[in-house]
């Protein structure tokens, strides 16, 4: 059996082009254009990449993006009076503090300075909880991408096992919640997992998102299973790879996600998809007040 691979870019560039006539329709009836800001503090060239797609697909979707860059010795507080005044701005509806940031700001005094209602990555305390009961302000967009992905290809999710390799805040532990809010049976596997094998091979859907270039290879996929691969690795020779290995894994997989061109193009999907829902809620009073 050969994998279906999974399109992300295709995807991508559908949801766009409906989100673009949402922009559009906003300009055109409430006189709002969405506005993201994006502060990068520092400037690693990873993270100035990233940046840079985020801002050409603002761009590209009629959104405003202005790009704050702070040097890397930017004191915390600094940082903060930042991110309160884009709180009070009414031109911006998303702030993203790209992460990582510098060791001496600590990230979560960052995270949580962002208004809830501004919150467009969903990594807010207030959104992190939201995702336990169901009811986020902004869903996280890695997480959200993989949910659209499986949405996009009619892959079912209530009853089914899913595994999910990686268990971070930002990837991991929101991935699995959204999955559960849907009624799948998730496993959480980690680096101290025993046996990661034991677990990957029960499952039905499997998302990996652990940053270890060929974590997963066929000897622990079940056949016909599902494989999304949110790793993102950068090579020593360049080359971006996931945490799966694609050449075997798509021999027994049902459906598989590419590295580059998968989850990474629906992650800033996303991104664009928040920040016009807030200036949305923004145009229509249907913000919740006086949140923080
Ligand atoms: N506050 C914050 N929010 C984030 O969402 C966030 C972050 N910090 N820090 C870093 C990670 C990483 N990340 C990616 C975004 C786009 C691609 C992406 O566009 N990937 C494309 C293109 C890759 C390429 O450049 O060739 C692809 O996979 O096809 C990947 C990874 C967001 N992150
Ligand atoms: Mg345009």
């Amino acid at each position: 059996m050969s994998a279906k691979i999974i399109d992300g870019t295709a995807i991508a560039a559908k949801l766009r082009a409906e989100y673009h006539l949402r922009v559009d329709d906003l300009k055109a009836r409430h006189g709002v254009t969405p506005g993201l800001a994006v502060i990068l503090v520092g400037d690693s060239p990873a993270s100035r990449s990233y940046v840079r797609n985020k801002i050409k697909a603002c761009q590209q979707a009629g959104i405003r993006s202005d790009l704050i860059e702070l040097s890397s010795q930017t004191p915390e507080d600094q940082l903060l009076e930042r991110i309160y005044a884009l709180n009070d701005d009414p031109g911006i509806h998303g702030i993203l503090v790209q992460l990582p940031l510098p060791p001496h700001i600590r990230v979560s005094s960052v995270l949580e300075a962002i208004s809830v209602e501004k919150d467009v990555d969903g990594f807010h305390l207030y959104n992190m909880g939201g995702l336990v009961t169901g009811n986020t302000v902004f869903s996280p967009c890695t997480p959200y991408g993989v949910q659209k992905i499986l949405e996009h290809e009619n892959i079912p999710v209530e009853g089914r096992n899913v595994v999910v390799v990686g268990a971070s805040n930002i990837v991991g532990k929101p991935t699995a919640l959204m999955l559960m809010q849907q009624d799948a049976t998730v496993v959480i596997c980690h680096k101290k997992t025993r046996d990661l094998g034991h677990f990957t091979l029960l499952a039905d859907i499997l998302v990996v998102a652990a940053g270890v270039p060929n974590l997963i290879v066929p000897q622990i996929v079940r056949t016909g299973a599902v494989v999304i691969d949110v790793g993102f690795n950068r090579l020593p020779d360049g080359r971006i790879v996931g945490d799966v290995d694609f050449e075997g894994v798509k021999e027994k997989a049902s459906y598989i996600t590419p590295v580059p061109g998968g989850v990474g193009q629906m992650t800033v999907t996303m991104l664009l998809h928040n920040t016009i829902l807030s200036a949305e809620r923004y145009a229509t009073g249907t913000q919740r007040a006086g949140m923080r």
